[in-house]
C-alpha cells in the first residue's frame, strides 16, 4: 500500500498468522498473500468445525477472520481468550456486537488489538472517507453496492458502514431525510433504509465488489465510485493490518483508523 507503514517487519522472527475461513474466497487469497510475505508465516488454517480455542499456545500472533456473519463474533471472543490479536474482514457486525468485543478486550486487560474492517481495499476506504466529507453539502444521498452473486449478505458491510457515516454527518449538519415524493412502491423498490439513507444491492455474475455513492443537489450530482476487480485489491490492507494490529490495543473499526488519512 503506497505511503503507508506496510513494509515487512525486518530483523524479527516472522509473525505467525492463522486464517479463519481459510478455504473461502477471501481466506484462500489471504493464505497466498501471507505465504508471499517474507516477514509473515502462515500458521493454522481453520474452517467450519475447527476449534478456535485450540490456537492458544501454538505461537500464533494474529488471526485473520474471513468467515460468515453468524460465526465471526464468537471467533473473535475465542481469539481474545486465546491471547491472539484479530484482523476481521467478515461482515455482519452491529453496534451491540462491537460493544461486546470492546468490553471483552477491556476485561481481558492484556492489550490485545482487534480490527474489524468492512473493506480492506484502499479505494473503498478512501471512497467512504470522501463520502463522509461530502455528506453535509448535499440534499440527497443514496448508496448502490454491486457484488458477485455468491455473496450471502445484503446490503454489503461496506454499504452499511458508508450509509451510517453519511447519516451521522447529515444529522450533525441538521439535514433531515432526503427529498422523496414516493407515495407507493413495490416492496424493496427504494432499497433498504440504513439510518435514513437508502441502500440498493445489485448481485450480478462477473462482478467482484463495487460501490457507488450518489449525492444530489438542484442541478448537480457527485458520484463517488470504488471498484474491486480482484480480491488481490484487499491484500495490502489485510497485510498492513496483520503487521500493525498488535500495536493498536483495543477495538478499531475501519482500516482508516490504521492509515494516516489526515
Ligand atoms: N473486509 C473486506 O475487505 C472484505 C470482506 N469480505 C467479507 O468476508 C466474508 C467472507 O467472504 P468470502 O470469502 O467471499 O466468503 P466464502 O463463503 O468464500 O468464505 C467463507 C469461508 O468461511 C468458512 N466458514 C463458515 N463458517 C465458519 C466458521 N464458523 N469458522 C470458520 N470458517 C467458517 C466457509 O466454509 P464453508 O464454505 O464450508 O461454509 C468458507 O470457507 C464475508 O462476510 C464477506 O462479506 C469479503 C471481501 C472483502
Ligand atoms: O462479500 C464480498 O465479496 C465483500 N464483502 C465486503 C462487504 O460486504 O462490504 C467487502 C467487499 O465489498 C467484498
Amino acid at each position: 500500500m503506497p505511503n503507508r507503514p506496510n513494509r515487512p517487519n525486518t530483523g524479527a522472527a516472522p509473525l505467525m498468522i492463522a486464517v479463519l475461513g481459510a478455504a473461502g474466497r477471501m481466506g484462500s487469497t489471504v493464505c497466498d498473500a501471507v505465504q508471499g510475505a517474507p516477514d509473515l508465516a502462515l500458521g493454522p488454517r481453520l474452517d467450519v468445525g475447527d476449534d478456535v480455542a485450540a490456537l492458544a499456545g501454538r505461537g500464533v500472533s494474529v488471526a485473520v477472520d474471513f468467515t460468515v456473519p453468524s460465526a465471526t463474533e464468537a471467533n473473535v471472543h475465542a481469539l481474545i481468550d486465546a491471547g491472539i490479536h484479530a484482523v476481521v474482514g467478515t461482515t455482519g457486525w452491529t453496534e451491540d456486537s462491537l460493544a461486546r468485543v470492546r468490553t471483552h478486550l477491556a476485561e481481558d486487560g492484556r492489550g490485545l488489538g482487534v480490527l474489524v474492517a468492512p473493506n480492506f481495499a484502499l479505494s473503498a476506504v478512501l471512497a467512504m472517507r470522501f463520502a463522509a466529507q461530502a455528506a453535509r453539502y448535499f440534499e440527497s444521498a443514496e448508496v448502490i453496492e454491486l457484488h458477485h452473486p455468491n455473496k450471502v449478505d445484503a446490503p454489503s458491510g461496506t454499504a452499511m458502514h458508508t450509509a451510517r457515516a453519511i447519516a451521522a454527518v447529515r444529522t450533525q449538519a441538521g439535514l433531515g431525510t432526503g427529498p422523496d415524493a414516493t407515495e407507493s412502491t413495490l416492496d424493496g423498490a427504494r432499497g433498504a433504509v440504513v439510518d435514513g439513507v437508502h441502500v440498493h444491492a445489485v448481485r450480478l455474475r462477473g462482478l467482484v465488489a463495487h460501490e457507488e455513492i450518489l449525492f444530489g443537489n438542484p442541478g448537480e450530482q457527485l458520484t463517488i465510485r470504488t471498484d474491486s476487480f480482484e480480491r488481490s485489491s484487499f491484500m495490502p490492507g489485510v497485510l498492513l493490518a496483520t503487521r500493525t494490529v498488535a500495536e493498536r490495543p483495543g477495538l478499531t473499526v475501519g482500516l482508516d483508523g490504521y492509515l494516516d488519512l489526515g
